[in-house]
């Protein structure tokens, strides 16, 4: 009845989300890299639940999920009969099952208008999602790579990213991730500093997991180390995603980015965001207005399940930080390169 996902990158043989006809497949990323498991979500609890704990994560994956999250409400009102109401109940808590990266409220707002039509045409318009988005992420490698080989005269690269940003975070390829892929296939990369990502570790345990599926030189770092690492030349360009690209060009990220930045602009070497179009918000005007998600206090407070801090004490956990554009070198989208800090 429903349109298959259509098939993804050939070379992305990771694929985050794929729709099964009742709902998705998810790769189960809080398992990862000791195991990899499939959860399904067929219902909106499910999906929800996955998005909130991150067992789906990454701006453009969060979008195609949110896509698709409408068809699975629309066939679970079918099932269960749901009223108007609360099918749009239910879509709004996917809508608003984490606040940073647009992409998931864009996802959601793109299929609404197919709605109507039935869920045949939503599922249409989500794989049009998901094929656009591999699309804009092979695009955007070709371009980053050939900014950062204009501007960098190091060969090979030395390379520092943060959080996740490769197939995992996408609908397949990578962003920055798919910028990294291509200077490794051009034959340009010694190596990446890849920062293991405080406090859910997506840089040591899926980034690293993805350089390692790729046979990618790379070194699991501190996010503490990041700014020694730069400081001591031993990093020719950073390259990170985003989960907002406000439209002066200031960027949310994972905590932790603003820092690299920092860094980047003291040491004199590039700092690169790379995004597709669907993560760049222009309804919203600065970093300012960018709602950052704050986490449970036990990710922080504790390791492995097990309390690690005092009893008394508190944590702050911000998912996100907010790099201002003026230290931005490079953002890069499918469409090209643009300089804000210059
Ligand atoms: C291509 S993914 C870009 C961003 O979404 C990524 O860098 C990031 O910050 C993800 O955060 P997460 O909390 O893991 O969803």
């Amino acid at each position: 009845m429903a349109p298959s996902t259509p098939t993804a990158d050939a070379d992305s043989a990771i694929r985050t989300l794929t729709w099964h006809g009742t709902g998705l497949h998810l790769i189960d990323q809080t398992a990862l890299p000791g195991r990899l498991v499939t959860l399904d979500a067929s219902d909106v609890d499910t999906l929800v639940d996955a998005i909130g704990r991150l067992a789906v994560r990454g701006a453009p994956a969060l979008g195609a999920s949110g896509a698709y999250g409408v068809a699975i409400a629309m066939l679970q009102a079918a099932r269960e009969g749901w009223d108007a109401d609360r099918l749009d109940t239910e879509i709004r808590r996917i809508r608003d099952a984490r606040p940073t990266a647009v992409n998931l409220a864009g996802g959601v707002d793109r299929v609404l208008p197919f709605v109507p039509q039935g869920v045949a045409a939503v599922i249409a318009e989500a794989d049009a999602v998901v094929r656009e988005d591999v699309a804009a992420n092979r695009a955007i490698g070709a371009h980053g790579a050939d900014w950062i080989l204009a501007r960098v005269e190091r060969r090979p690269l030395r390379v520092l990213t943060h959080c996740n940003t490769g197939s995992l975070a996408t609908a397949g390829w990578g962003t920055a991730l798919g910028i990294i892929r291509e200077l490794h296939a051009r034959g340009v990369l010694e190596a990446v500093y890849a920062d293991e990502t405080r406090p859910l570790l997506q840089g040591s345990r899926l980034t690293a997991w993805e350089l390692d599926q790729e046979g990618i030189p790379h070194f699991v770092q501190p996010d503490g180390a990041a700014a020694s690492t730069i400081l001591r030349g031993l990093v020719d360009v950073a390259v990170i995603g985003a989960d907002r690209i406000a439209k002066n060009g200031d960027t949310a990220n994972k905590i932790g980015s603003v820092g690299v930045a920092l860094a980047c602009a003291d040491a004199g070497i590039p700092f690169v965001v790379a995004a597709p179009r669907t993560t760049f918000d222009d309804a919203t005007p600065d970093g300012g207005a960018i709602a950052i998600e704050e986490r449970p206090e036990a990710e922080v407070l504790e390791w492995g399940g097990i309390r690690v801090a005092p009893a008394g004490s508190r944590a702050f956990n911000p998912a996100f930080d907010v790099t201002p554009a003026r230290l931005i070198d490079a953002i890069v989208s499918e469409d090209g390169v643009v300089e804000p800090g210059h």
